[in-house]
C-alpha cells in the first residue's frame, strides 16, 4: 500500500511538472469540486477563466486544467498582456449543479491565493456566476458593467474570431469577405455570436450544439435567415463540405478520427485546445488544412479582462482585438516561409516574447500592481 501511494505521488509531481503551482478545491457544504492550475507566472499573476463542465473523473477534470492553463500562458504571452497562465475548472454539470453558495466558495479559494490568480468567465460559466464568486474576493474580472467588471468578454472574444476568419480567408481566398460557407460546432455565448454576424455578412452556416434548446434559440434570433442556415448532428459537423470547420464548444476534437471526415479548408474556432495533441498539426498540413492557433483566435476575451488593470477602456480593447487580424495573417506567413506548421510557428514565437520579457516584474519579485496590489 505504502509502495503504491509513493509511486501516485511521483505521478502527480511528473504530470504537473511544466506548472508553478495546482490547487484542489474542496467545499463540502456547496458541492464544489474545483481545481485551480497556474501555469506561469513570468508575466505576471495567473489569468485564466473558469469551466465547469461534468468531467468524467478527477484525472479529466486535472488534464483540462493542466492543459487549459498552460495554453494562457502563450495567450498571455502572444497577446502581449502583463498577466501569466491560469485556469480553474469546476466539476459539475452547469445545467443542474449551480449555485450561488459554490460560486461564493469559489471566490473564498481564490481569494487564499492572494492575487496569484484572477478568474472569471469560460465554458460552462456565466457573468452573474462570477457576482457571487466576486462578493468574496476582488481577485475576479469580467463581471457586468454595473458590478464594475468590464462586462460580457465574449463579446470581443466572437469579434477577435471574425478577425481570424477575416485573415484566413484573405490567406486562402486572397479576398477577406466573410461571405462563405462554415460549419460551427457550439452556439454558446461566443459561437452564437460568430454565427449570428456571419449570417448578416452573407454566410451560410451548418451548426450544431449538444443542446437542443440553444439551437432553437438561436433559430429564433435568426428567423429571417432560415435559408442560409442547416442545423445537422454532432457528428456530421465534421463532414459537411464548408471552406472553414469552427469549433467552437470542447477541446479535443482535432484527432485521428475527425481530422480523416474534415472536408474544409482551414480550421478556425474559439474552443481552447482544439487539437488532441500538437502532432495534429501536421496531419492537417499533410491534408491542406490550414490551421489558425486557437490561443491567438481567441484573445479577444483575454484582451478585455487583462485591460481591466487600467480601467478597462473599450476602445482600446477593440483596437487590440483587431490586430488578431494582423497577427494571424502573419503566422501563416510565417509558417509557409519557414515550411513549418501554424503551431511549430506560433509556439516559436510565444517562447521568443517569454524569453525577451524574463526581466518583467512577476509574482516572486513582488511588483505592486495597480488593481490587484500585489505584495
Ligand atoms: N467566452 C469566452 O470569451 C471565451 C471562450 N473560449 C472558449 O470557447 C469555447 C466556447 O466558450 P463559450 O461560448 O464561452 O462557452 P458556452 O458554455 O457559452 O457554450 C458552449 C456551447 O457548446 C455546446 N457544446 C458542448 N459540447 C458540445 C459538443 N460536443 N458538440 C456541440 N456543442 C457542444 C454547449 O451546449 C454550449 O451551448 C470554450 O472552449 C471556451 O474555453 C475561449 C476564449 C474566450
Ligand atoms: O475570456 C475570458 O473571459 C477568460 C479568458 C480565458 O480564460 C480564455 O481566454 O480562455
Amino acid at each position: 500500500m505504502k509502495q503504491v501511494e509513493q509511486l501516485q505521488e511521483v505521478d502527480l509531481f511528473q504530470k504537473i511538472a511544466n506548472h508553478e503551482q495546482v490547487v484542489f478545491c474542496n467545499d463540502r457544504q456547496s458541492g464544489l469540486k474545483a481545481i485551480i492550475a497556474i501555469h506561469n507566472t513570468t508575466l505576471g499573476p495567473a489569468l485564466g477563466g473558469t469551466r465547469m463542465y461534468p468531467y468524467s473523473s478527477v484525472q479529466e477534470a486535472l488534464e483540462d486544467a493542466l492543459r487549459l492553463s498552460e495554453g494562457m500562458t502563450a495567450k498571455c504571452a502572444i497577446s502581449d498582456v502583463d498577466f501569466g497562465g491560469g485556469k480553474a475548472v469546476i466539476i459539475g454539470d452547469p445545467n443542474k449543479d449551480k449555485s450561488p453558495a459554490m460560486f461564493r466558495a469559489l471566490g473564498q479559494f481564490v481569494d487564499s491565493l492572494n492575487g496569484r490568480f484572477i478568474t472569471g468567465t469560460d465554458m460552462g460559466t456565466s457573468m452573474n456566476d462570477f457576482i457571487h464568486a466576486a462578493k468574496e474576493t476582488k481577485f475576479i474580472n469580467g463581471i457586468p458593467e454595473s458590478f464594475g467588471g468590464s462586462g460580457d468578454s465574449s463579446i470581443p472574444t466572437a469579434k477577435g474570431i471574425l478577425y481570424a476568419l477575416k485573415a484566413t480567408n484573405q490567406f486562402l481566398f486572397h479576398n477577406d469577405s466573410l461571405d462563405r460557407v462554415y460549419a460551427i460546432q457550439g452556439l454558446g455565448k461566443v459561437g452564437r455570436k460568430v454565427a449570428v454576424h456571419l449570417l448578416e455578412a452573407g454566410a451560410f452556416v451548418y451548426v450544431t450544439d449538444a443542446n437542443e434548446s440553444v439551437i432553437k434559440s438561436f433559430l429564433n434570433e435568426v428567423r429571417d435567415k432560415q435559408h442560409c442556415i442547416q442545423v445537422v448532428s454532432a457528428e456530421e459537423i465534421y463532414r459537411v463540405n464548408a471552406d472553414i470547420f469552427m469549433p467552437c464548444a470542447i477541446g479535443g476534437i482535432i484527432n485521428e478520427e475527425t481530422i480523416k471526415l474534415l472536408n474544409v479548408k482551414a480550421v478556425v474556432g474559439s474552443a481552447n485546445n482544439q487539437l488532441a495533441c500538437d502532432k495534429y498539426a501536421a496531419s492537417l498540413t499533410e491534408k491542406e488544412i490550414l490551421y489558425a492557433p486557437d490561443y491567438i483566435v481567441n484573445a479577444g476575451g483575454l484582451i478585455q479582462i487583462a485591460d481591466e488593470l487600467y480601467g478597462v477602456n473599450k476602445e482600446r480593447v477593440l483596437k487590440k482585438v483587431a490586430s488578431i487580424y494582423d497577427t494571424i495573417l502573419q503566422l501563416f506567413k510565417d509558417a509557409q516561409d519557414a515550411n513549418i506548421t501554424t503551431v511549430e510557428a506560433a509556439r516559436r514565437e510565444c517562447e521568443r516574447k517569454l524569453d525577451e520579457q524574463q526581466h518583467r516584474n512577476n509574482f516572486y519579485s513582488r511588483s505592486r500592481r495597480p488593481k490587484w496590489d500585489i505584495k
